[in-house]
């Protein structure tokens, strides 16, 4: 890639939540897991199983109530998000209706938009990347679910942060263009090597592109381990039966009788 976007990033740091514990007033989440540098970890679970609250907590969206988030061996639990060396693309609702795709994108440069020459050359050169050239002046409600997932993640090329938190970000997407996306991450991920965060339900997406899988059930960590392992059957009982049974709030209810 050119010079203007992205001299390549130093790779991706170590993300950790040391016994951290959280709730919104009703049952506790506590995880306590490691995020190896550099890799994709797909994050999967039943719905309501903590996927996206862990995202947050390592976003500075959520603060522990106990417990540390680390990130490149740093205490960032009491960090805003601002601060936090993290970029975010969620289901939907990533870009502001009154700026144009370039200015969305130019956010992630300057939060007050002063931006410079090399700025604007970034900004160019994210947009020809996600394909979104020729549409800078747009607003997004001028563009198709697809490109303004192009633009939230043109926006992640500029920041050019070390880790990548991904909340379901396509999974409005048909699975050609789904496959499109996932695909870019992956190349995005091979050129700069940071480290992701990739909450989905579909195996399909998670297998596409991740090396590594955290299994959630229940606000706790099941299972982790390998890809490879996870999606060829070898992974532990309760991720196989996840994925066997179609419905995850069976083997959520399963995994609970088990604990008590
Ligand atoms: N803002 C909130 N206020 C209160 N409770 C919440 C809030 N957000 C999530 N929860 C609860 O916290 C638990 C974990 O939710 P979370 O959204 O992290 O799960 P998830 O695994 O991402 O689910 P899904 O796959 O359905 O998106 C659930 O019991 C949920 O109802």
């Amino acid at each position: 890639m050119p010079d203007g976007v992205a001299s390549r990033s130093e790779m991706g740091a170590p993300v950790r939540l040391d016994q951290v514990s959280f709730s919104y007033g009703e049952a506790p989440l506590d995880f306590d897991v490691d995020f190896a540098a550099a890799k994709i970890t797909a994050i999967m679970g039943p719905s309501g199983s903590g996927k996206s609250t862990l995202l947050n907590l390592v976003a500075g969206f959520e603060t522990p109530q106990s417990g540390r988030v680390l990130i490149g061996g740093t205490d960032v639990s009491a960090e805003p998000p601002s601060a936090r060396p993290v970029s975010m693309v969620f289901q939907e609702n990533n870009l502001f209706a009154h700026l144009s795709v370039e200015q969305n994108v130019g956010l992630g440069r300057s939060p007050s938009l002063r931006l410079t020459g090399t700025d604007r050359a970034a900004i160019a050169e994210a947009l020809e990347r996600t394909g979104l050239a020729g549409k800078e002046k747009r607003l997004p409600r001028e563009l198709s679910g697809g490109e303004r997932q192009r633009v939230a993640l043109a926006r992640v090329l500029v920041r050019d942060r070390p880790v990548l938190l991904l909340d379901e970000p396509f999974a409005s997407l048909g699975p050609a263009l789904r496959d499109d996306m996932l695909d870019l991450v992956a190349a995005v991920h091979a050129e700069r090597g940071m480290t992701v965060l990739f909450v989905t339900h579909q195996p399909e997406n998670a297998r596409r592109i991740s090396e590594h899988v955290v299994f959630l059930d229940n606000g706790v960590v099941a299972a982790t381990g390998k890809a490879d392992d996870f999606f060829t059957g070898a992974g532990p009982e309760v991720f196989r039966r996840y994925i066997g049974a179609g419905d995850g709030d069976a083997v959520s209810r399963d995994v609970a009788r088990k604990r008590t």
